[in-house]
């Protein structure tokens, strides 16, 4: 459903993602974790087609994420790292304004929009501007705006990013329940636990460089069953001992 063919994007001579080759099945949700500054929303920005490969390529269900992006938007529902709206909607506008950007006419989009807002308890805010939302009430309608033409595939920056334990508890709540339905995720996290209950397979950058891929069980070190994500993770990423300066003299 999605494939990375060799795909790389380099700044000058430093190389932000290097040669990413992975493919993720249709119906799977895919973590992608990794460090700070690994390369995530590089590599997904790349998938939206709002950043331009300098090698290989990107694929959703056999289009061309950078040449074919318009299709490829068609199919795909995003939620960017840091949703940004248009101060002066309401949220029930906003989600309106993107569903009829999606082709739906004013009617179906006023339906959706509706059901939206109940499904992520934001009806009583529907009629605020966007200004006013809180950070967990931005999340959720950025979340709602992925969703709203019913997308195969979700592509996810950081969803819980920022929100408090109670709001990105429920953020993780309603991901379970859409990954329920058969769609394919593609999500990116800090979150250890979130990514072991959420995800299907995981696979960690770091440094530009995917380093694994696969269920939690296959990348615990030789079987070992007491091995926590976390501990899978900080082994993935370790970085080499830092230099220790030489005394002055
Ligand atoms: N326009 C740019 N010019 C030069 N370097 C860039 C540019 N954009 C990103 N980078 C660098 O590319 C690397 C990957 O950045 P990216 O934002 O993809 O990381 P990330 O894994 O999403 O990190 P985080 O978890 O902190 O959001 C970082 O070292 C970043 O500084």
């Amino acid at each position: 459903m999605i494939e990375f063919r060799s795909l790389g994007k380099a700044y000058g001579a430093f190389d932000a993602v290097k040669a990413l080759e992975l493919t993720v099945a249709r119906g799977e949700v895919f973590g992608f974790l990794g460090p700070n500054g690994a390369g995530k929303t590089t590599t997904i920005r790349m998938m939206m087609g709002i950043l331009v490969p300098s090698a290989g390529r990107v694929t959703i269900a056999g289009l061309d994420c950078h040449s074919q992006r318009a299709l490829v938007q068609q199919r795909v529902g995003y939620l960017p790292d840091n949703p940004v709206f248009y101060d002066y909607l309401r949220g029930r506008e906003i989600l309106q304004f993107v569903a009829e950007m999606h082709g739906l006419s004013r009617r179906d989009a006023a339906a959706r929009s509706g059901q939206a807002l109940r499904d992520w308890g934001l009806d009583e805010a529907g009629d605020e501007f966007a200004v006013n939302y809180s950070m967990g009430m931005k999340k959720k309608l950025g979340l709602a705006c992925a969703l709203i033409h019913e997308p195969e595939v979700l592509i996810l920056d950081e969803p819980t990013n920022g929100l408090d334990p109670r709001a990105a508890r429920e953020v993780q709540e309603r991901l379970r329940t859409i990954a329920g339905q058969g769609r394919t995720i593609f999500v990116s996290t800090h979150l250890l636990d979130m990514a072991e209950r959420l995800c299907s397979r995981i696979g960690i950058i770091d440094r530009g460089g995917l380093v694994a891929a696969g269920t939690a069980a296959q990348l615990r070190r030789d079987g070992a069953a007491s091995e926590s994500l976390e501990d899978i993770f900080l082994r993935m990423t370790e970085q080499p001992e830092a230099a220790v300066p030489a005394p002055a003299r």
